[in-house]
């Protein structure tokens, strides 16, 4: 069957499992996110995000169940898969010794595959003009700040427009400014055709910029949809996400252990 962008999602999960000995960190996980979509994934702390969003990148093997990207099987075609999509990790690797120049054109090497350097993308100028790292590019990486590591590897992987983005945490480490920009870049590449899944603990940026949120508790989805239908779904329509998580992920404990701290009992 030929993949039809308009009509088939771009990043499909079906039944995905992870299993770490006897923990089952991702459990049968369903997951469509189409194209021109910002999927916003969400959890409390240990709930599966990282892990799912490892498998996407290919760099965990899942141990069940499938992963499909713009209609290529992930176990099957994995070189093709992660030439598709660009990762953003929450905390990035990178290589100390290079620049931040040397660093871009080593992923554009290692993107385009010919192992041969060539001359940067022009968008690269343009994201490391915006996030202010013109600069800072031709120093060395181990005198960048977290927040510029974090805003040089966003430019590596925007440079390489690439249909899916998949991004873990992506404001974690950003200045307001820096933040901003990011929010505006991620829209503008929506609405350009590109999709977006991305991990968040923020309920603003699930609220504000994601079309559709997926909620993750202990490896299993427990809700999905737009914000909005979510509230509706719970008459919450007058309260903002952060209620609606807080409701589906355990607010009767929450409230309990505010009412502790204040010395109160709770009702
Ligand atoms: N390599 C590993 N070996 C064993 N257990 C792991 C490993 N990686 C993750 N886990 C466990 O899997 C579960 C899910 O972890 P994961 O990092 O996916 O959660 P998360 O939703 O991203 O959490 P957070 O919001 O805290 O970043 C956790 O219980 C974690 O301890």
């Amino acid at each position: 069957m030929v993949f039809d962008p308009t009509e088939d999602p771009i990043l499909l999960l079906n039944r995905l499992s992870k299993q770490f000995d006897r923990l089952t960190a991702v459990n049968q996980v369903d997951l469509r996110v189409n194209r021109g979509e910002i999927f916003g994934f969400l959890g409390p702390n240990g709930a599966g995000k990282t892990t799912t969003i490892k498998i996407i990148a290919g760099l965990l093997l899942p141990s069940s169940g499938s992963v499909t990207i713009c209609g290529h099987s992930l176990a099957t075609e994995n070189r093709l898969c992660r030439q598709l999509t660009g990762y953003i990790p929450d905390r990035p690797y990178l290589y100390e010794k290079l620049t931040g120049s040397e660093y871009l054109s080593f992923i554009d090497s290692l993107y385009r595959q010919t192992g041969r350097a060539a001359p940067l993308p022009e968008t690269a100028r343009d994201y490391l003009d915006l996030f202010d790292l013109l600069p800072w590019q031709d120093n060395l990486i181990e005198s960048y700040s977290h927040g510029m590591r974090q805003k040089l590897i966003m430019t590596s992987m925007l440079m390489l427009d690439v249909p899916l983005l998949v991004v873990d945490e992506p404001m974690v480490g950003l200045d307001p400014k820096s933040a901003r920009i990011v929010k505006e870049l991620f829209r503008r590449r929506a609405r350009n055709g590109g999709t977006i899944f991305l991990s968040t603990h923020s309920m603003e940026i699930a609220e504000e910029l994601c079309d559709r949120i997926s909620i993750i508790v202990n490896g299993s989805t427990i809700a999905s949809g737009t914000v909005a239908a979510l509230k509706r779904e719970r008459a919450l329509e007058g309260s903002n996400l952060e209620e609606l998580f807080l409701q589906l992920t355990g607010a009767v404990e929450l409230q309990q252990v505010i009412a502790a701290l204040r010395g109160e009992t709770a009702s």
